[in-house]
C-alpha cells in the first residue's frame, strides 16, 4: 500500500535575533518560523518552513495568515493523498488555491523531506543532485549603526565566516545612506564586496541618485532600489549604470522572469523558495533567469534552518550562482530548533547530508519557542 498522508501540523515559533535587524520597513527583534510537521501512513515526518519579515510589512503573507491558510484551507487538500505524488500534489494546491505562496513553499518542503527519507536520499538528489556541496553564503550588516557594522564585518571576515556583506538601506535620506554604506567600503576596502539592499524604498529619480553615488563608493550590486512592480523603471536603471542591479521583490516566479527578461532587464535575480512557492519553481525562475541571461542569487527570507537547508538542496543543484547565496538566516537567530545546526565555515556553508532535508528536530527547543495553541 503507498503511504498517504494523515495529518499536517503546523506551529508558530518565535525566535529571537542577535541584534536588531533594520531592514528600510522594519527592525526585527524576533523571527517567527511557521513550522510544519506532515505525517505519512508509513510512519515518516516530513519538515517545513514558511518564513516572512516583520508580520505584513514585507508582503502579504503574516506568520497567522500562512498557519491559518494551511490549516483551513491547504491541508484538507493533502490529507488522504498519496504521499510521493508530490507533482500531483503541488498541481491540486495551485489550482484550488490562489497566492500563498509562503504557505505552499513550507508544505512542498514537508513533502520533499519525506519523500527524501522515504528512499534514503536528500532533497537535492530528488531535485537531480547536487553540484555543490559548500555553498559562498554573504552576511547583512543592518544594526543601524556605522562604527557597529564595521566591527561586526571584521569580526566575521577574521572568522573566515563571511567576506561579502550586504547593507540593508532606504530607511534613511539618501545621503545619510550613501555616506554609511561608503564609511564601511572605504574601512573594508578590497578584502570584502560590498552590496546594498534597498528594499524598494527609492522611487526612480532618488534611485538615479543614490545609484550614482553608490557606484562611485564601489558598490558591487544594487538590489532592489524601486518599487517591486516598476518593471520598466528598473530596465531603465539597469541599463544607464555600470553596477549591476538585483531584482528581488520583482521577481516571484518564472512567470515574473519571463515579464523581465521581455522587459529588457540586464542584471540578476534573487531565488528565494518563499517567492515561487518551494524549491521547484524558484529552480523553474532559475532556468527562465539564466535562459535570459541574468546572474543567480541564492535569497532568503532569514529563514530559520529548515527553510535555509530546503534552500540549500534547491542552490546546490544549479551549475554556477554568479552572486552567491545569503542563506545566513540561522545565524540571525539566538537559538535552533534543530539538533544539529548547519555548518558555517569557510564563508559559506555545508549541504546537509543524510536523507531529506538532513535534519532532525530539537523536541524540547520546539517546545520552549513555540507559541501556545
Ligand atoms: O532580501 C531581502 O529583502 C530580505 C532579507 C535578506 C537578507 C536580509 O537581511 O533580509
Ligand atoms: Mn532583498
Amino acid at each position: 500500500m503507498p503511504a498517504v498522508i494523515e495529518s499536517i501540523e503546523t506551529l508558530l515559533v518565535d525566535l529571537p535575533t542577535i541584534r536588531p535587524h533594520k531592514l528600510s520597513m522594519t527592525t526585527m527583534a524576533c523571527q517567527t518560523l511557521v513550522i510544519v510537521r506532515m505525517r505519512h501512513s508509513d510512519g515518516i515526518e516530513g519538515l517545513g518552513e514558511g518564513t516572512t519579515i516583520g508580520g505584513l510589512s514585507y508582503g502579504p503573507e503574516s506568520p497567522e495568515s500562512i498557519k491559518l491558510h494551511i490549516d483551513t484551507y491547504l491541508a484538507p487538500l493533502l490529507i488522504g493523498e498519496p504521499s510521493g505524488a508530490i507533482n500531483h500534489l503541488r498541481a491540486r494546491l495551485d489550482s484550488q488555491a490562489r497566492g500563498n505562496a509562503i504557505a505552499k513553499s513550507a508544505l512542498e518542503t514537508a513533502l520533499l523531506d519525506a519523500q527524501g527519507k522515504r528512499l534514503g536520499v536528500s532533497v537535492a538528489t530528488l531535485l537531480g543532485g547536487s553540484r555543490h556541496v559548500h555553498l559562498p553564503v554573504l552576511w547583512t550588516l543592518a544594526s543601524g549603526d556605522t562604527r557597529k557594522d564595521i566591527d561586526e564585518a571584521e569580526q566575521r571576515l577574521n572568522d573566515r565566516r563571511h567576506c561579502d556583506f550586504k547593507l540593508k538601506i532606504g530607511a534613511n535620506a539618501v545621503d545619510e545612506d550613501v555616506r554609511h554604506v561608503a564609511a564601511i567600503k572605504a574601512a573594508l576596502g578590497d578584502r570584502a564586496g560590498v552590496r546594498v539592499d534597498v528594499n524598494q524604498a527609492w522611487d526612480e529619480a532618488t534611485a538615479v541618485r543614490g545609484i550614482a553615488a553608490l557606484q562611485d563608493a564601489g558598490v558591487e550590486l544594487i538590489e532592489q532600489p524601486i518599487p517591486a512592480r516598476d518593471h520598466d523603471g528598473l530596465v531603465r536603471l539597469a541599463d544607464r549604470f555600470r553596477v549591476p542591479l538585483l531584482a528581488d521583490e520583482a521577481v516571484a516566479d518564472a512567470r515574473d522572469g519571463m515579464t523581465l527578461a521581455t522587459a529588457g532587464f540586464s542584471g540578476a535575480v534573487a531565488l528565494k523558495i518563499a517567492k515561487s512557492a518551494g524549491p521547484r519553481g524558484a529552480l523553474a525562475l532559475a532556468e527562465v533567469a539564466r535562459a535570459a541571461g541574468h546572474g543567480l542569487y541564492g535569497g532568503t527570507m532569514l529563514e530559520g534552518t529548515i527553510g535555509t537547508a530546503a534552500s540549500l538542496h534547491a542552490w546546490s543543484t544549479l551549475g554556477e550562482l554568479r552572486w552567491g547565496t545569503e542563506m545566513f538566516g540561522p545565524l540571525l537567530l539566538r537559538d535552533d530548533i534543530v539538533t544539529t545546526p548547519l555548518d558555517y565555515h569557510e564563508f559559506g556553508v555545508d549541504l546537509p547530508s543524510g536523507p531529506g532535508l538532513g535534519l532532525a528536530l530539537d523536541e524540547d527547543k520546539l517546545a520552549h519557542y513555540a507559541r501556545p495553541a
